[in-house]
Order: C-alpha cells, then sequence, then structure tokens
C-alpha cells in the first residue's frame, strides 16, 4: 500500500482525451460513468477531488462532423467549444448518481499568473469543495490563443495540483505505467516508482501513441510529474482502468515520490505556469542586488527593456550576457519604462510624481531562476 495516497485528503486528477473516447474518437459514455464511479466512491467518504479533465475537443467533433481532431486553431477552439458543453453535462449526470453536484472551471494561463486571477481561481476551487461540489477542470480552449495556452492539460493538472494544494495527483491515461520505453516494443518494461531525475536516465519518454487524440504523450506527463512532486505532491500515473486501484493506494502504475523542498505557492506558480511577455536587462549591480541580496528591482539598475508588456505581466530578468536570473511580475507598462531607467527612485519622485518611487519589481514577486 503507498500510505501517502491512502492518507492523502485532497487529491487532483487528471484524464486524458485518450481515455474518454472510442476508438473513433467521440466521447465514450461508458468511460465517462466508470471514471465518476472511482472518484465518486473516493468522495464519499469526505475526501475531496478535483478532476481535471480534457476532451472537449474530440467530444466536439461528431456534432460538427469533423472526421478527426483538427490542425488549426479555430476549428480546434470551436470543437472545444461545442464539446466542453456535452462533456460537463455527462459528467454532471454521472456524478448525480452519487448525490455530487459538479462546478466547470475552465482556465487560462493568465489565471495562474496574474496574481489578482490566480486568488479568485483559488477562492472559487475553495469554495466548490467547501460546498462539496466536485470542481471539473479544463484548459478554457475557446479563448486561450496560440501564445497563452498551456497547450496539455498534465501540466495545467499539477499547476491545479500546486493551486488547491493537494496531498496526491493521479495522472490517468490509456497506459498502465511510464514504461522504460514504447510499451508495445518488446524489451520495454514498466517502471513502478521514480525516486528522482535518476531513475528517468535512459528512459524514452516519448509522444502520445494516438497522435489524433491525445496530445503530448508521456512527455507532458512526466514533466507534470516533475512539476507536481518538486511542489511536494506524489504523483501516481496510471491507466483509467486501474483508477479504483490507483485511488486505494494499491501499488498501480507508476509512482513519483515527492521532493522534499517545497516552495512558496505564488512563486511557484511563476516559475512554472508563466510564459514571459518581455526582458528588463539588468546592470551588474542589479543583478547583484535582486539574485544575491533578494532585493526588489528599481528602474537606476535597468539597462534596456523589450517585449510589449503591461502592468502586472510575468517578465524575465535578464543578465548582461542576456541569461535569465529571475522571473517577476513587473509594476509598468513596457512603454513607460525607457523614460525611467538609470535613474534613482528619488529623482523620479522628485520629477514625476510619488507614484514613481514604486519598485519595477517587487522582492515578493520575483522568483529566482
Ligand atoms: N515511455 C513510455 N511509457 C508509456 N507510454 C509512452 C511512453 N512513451 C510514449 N508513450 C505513449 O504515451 C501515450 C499516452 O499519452 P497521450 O496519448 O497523450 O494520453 P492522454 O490523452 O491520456 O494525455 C501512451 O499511449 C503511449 O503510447
Ligand atoms: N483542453 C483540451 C485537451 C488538451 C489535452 O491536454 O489533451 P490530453 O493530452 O488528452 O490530456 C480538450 O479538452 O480537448
Amino acid at each position: 500500500m503507498r500510505d501517502a495516497v491512502t492518507a492523502a485528503r485532497r487529491v487532483v486528477v487528471k484524464i486524458g482525451s485518450s481515455s474518454l473516447t472510442t476508438a473513433t474518437g467521440g466521447l465514450d459514455d461508458g468511460r465517462v460513468d466508470a471514471l465518476v464511479d472511482a472518484l465518486g466512491l473516493r468522495a464519499a467518504d469526505g475526501r475531496e477531488v478535483v478532476l481535471v479533465s480534457s476532451g472537449a475537443i474530440a467530444a466536439g467533433l461528431a456534432p460538427l462532423g469533423l472526421p478527426r481532431r483538427p490542425r488549426d486553431l479555430a476549428t480546434q477552439q470551436a470543437a472545444a467549444s461545442v464539446g466542453q458543453g456535452l462533456l460537463i453535462g455527462r459528467y454532471a449526470a454521472a456524478f448525480a448518481r452519487h448525490g455530487r453536484t459538479v462546478g466547470q472551471v475552465l482556465l487560462t494561463v493568465d489565471d495562474v499568473t496574474r496574481r489578482a486571477h490566480y486568488r479568485n481561481a483559488y477562492r472559487t476551487l475553495r469554495k466548490l469543495l467547501d460546498l462539496r461540489a466536485v470542481p471539473i477542470v479544463n484548459e478554457n480552449d475557446t479563448v486561450a490563443t496560440e501564445e497563452i495556452r498551456f497547450g496539455d492539460n498534465d501540466r495545467l493538472a499539477a499547476l491545479v495540483a500546486a493551486l488547491v494544494d493537494a496531498d496526491l495527483l493521479v495522472l490517468l491515461s490509456d497506459v498502465d505505467a511510464l514504461w522504460t520505453g514504447d510499451p508495445t516494443r518488446p524489451g520495454s518494461r514498466r517502471i513502478a516508482e521514480v525516486r528522482d531525475e535518476a531513475d528517468l536516465l535512459g528512459v524514452e519518454i516519448g509522444g502520445s501513441g494516438r497522435a489524433g487524440v491525445g496530445t503530448g504523450g508521456m512527455v507532458t506527463k512526466v514533466e507534470a510529474a516533475r512539476i507536481a512532486t518538486g511542489f511536494g505532491i506524489p504523483v501516481v500515473l496510471t491507466s483509467a482502468t486501474q483508477a479504483v486501484a490507483a485511488l486505494a493506494g494499491e501499488p498501480v502504475g507508476t509512482y513519483f515520490h515527492p521532493s522534499l523542498r517545497r516552495p512558496a505557492a505564488r512563486l511557484f506558480w511563476l516559475a512554472h505556469a508563466t510564459a514571459p511577455r518581455g526582458r528588463l536587462h539588468l546592470d551588474p549591480g542589479a543583478v547583484a542586488a535582486v539574485v544575491g541580496r533578494r532585493k526588489s528591482l528599481l528602474p537606476a539598475g535597468i539597462t534596456a527593456v523589450d517585449g510589449a508588456f503591461t502592468a502586472g505581466d510575468p517578465v524575465d530578468l535578464v543578465d548582461t550576457s542576456g541569461a535569465p536570473v529571475a522571473r517577476g511580475l513587473v509594476n509598468y507598462d513596457a512603454i513607460e519604462l525607457p523614460g525611467l531607467l538609470g535613474r534613482s527612485t528619488a529623482d523620479l519622485a522628485a520629477a514625476l510624481g510619488p507614484a514613481y518611487e514604486r519598485e519595477v519589481v517587487h522582492r515578493d514577486d520575483l522568483v529566482l531562476l
């Protein structure tokens, strides 16, 4: 038995498209029901479950007469728009049989990187759990453009697990475990547990076996496991058909041990969930202050600015060679900064008013890379 699994009070379960669809790619009601039965068992004794479910695009294909997963973003978004409603409707009916209500939570990258949105997402999830509803999370595909996309729900699930401070993340796929190589190839073996990076050396982590349905294959799952375990959350990776056993702590699938380190939640998001919208070039004094002495970044230490960001966006702080040394949430719009560079805070406050005394990036909004 896996003690961390049996003891977990709050669990995030992620299910991939390939485990929810029929061979032809449509939503498979029987598979949805089987998953919900497994989760219903788990939630029955007062434990909290957050479900991260893919499948919106797959569920939208048939109603739109699309023969396969489209390549272009706009058609994917249209399919997700049709499919997400069907998916949630299906879950709502299945959970109702267990006396549970579901709540739909659609997230974009912004929702987990901008502080105000991050708090908002946390508050909603927390309240749903307090009200004994089952939050069902997916990426907000219909509004997520290429540049702000998570792209894969494995990473989203790891970030949601961190957001709700889960005790366990379960990744359910169509494969029963992480294997040493392509599971269909003779000689590949199942991996029962991963203690650290060393256990992954030599493992061939491949793409999706069902290119028309699943997205990231094992690459995104192992990456998600890295993120969650780095946050102190253990991960079980197995197939949807083993969900009951996995949630009961039986030794199925692959168990990723958590690392002991548990970074501050908000900064963790910043480092992992963000695509920087710009770069601030620091002089050596500013690098020493920010990295060495954990100080806030002031205009005086910035030599140049790249990107078209607005206040609140994540930006990378780079040294004189251009290497990122930290990531932070910037307090100014990109167009405001060139006029401020190299000037002291006192000078700026005197010339432009007290609002210009603020740091460019506050040290509480900074994470070293
Ligand atoms: N080392 C490996 N171990 C297990 N599966 C692997 C490995 N490398 C690649 N895969 C493939 O990854 C697939 C699961 O990913 P994917 O199809 O994206 O699922 P999901 O839709 O659940 O996210 C498996 O079906 C398998 O073909
Ligand atoms: N948000 C998309 C799923 C993207 C995704 O990560 O899919 P999968 O690899 O099947 O978990 C959808 O609902 O179709």
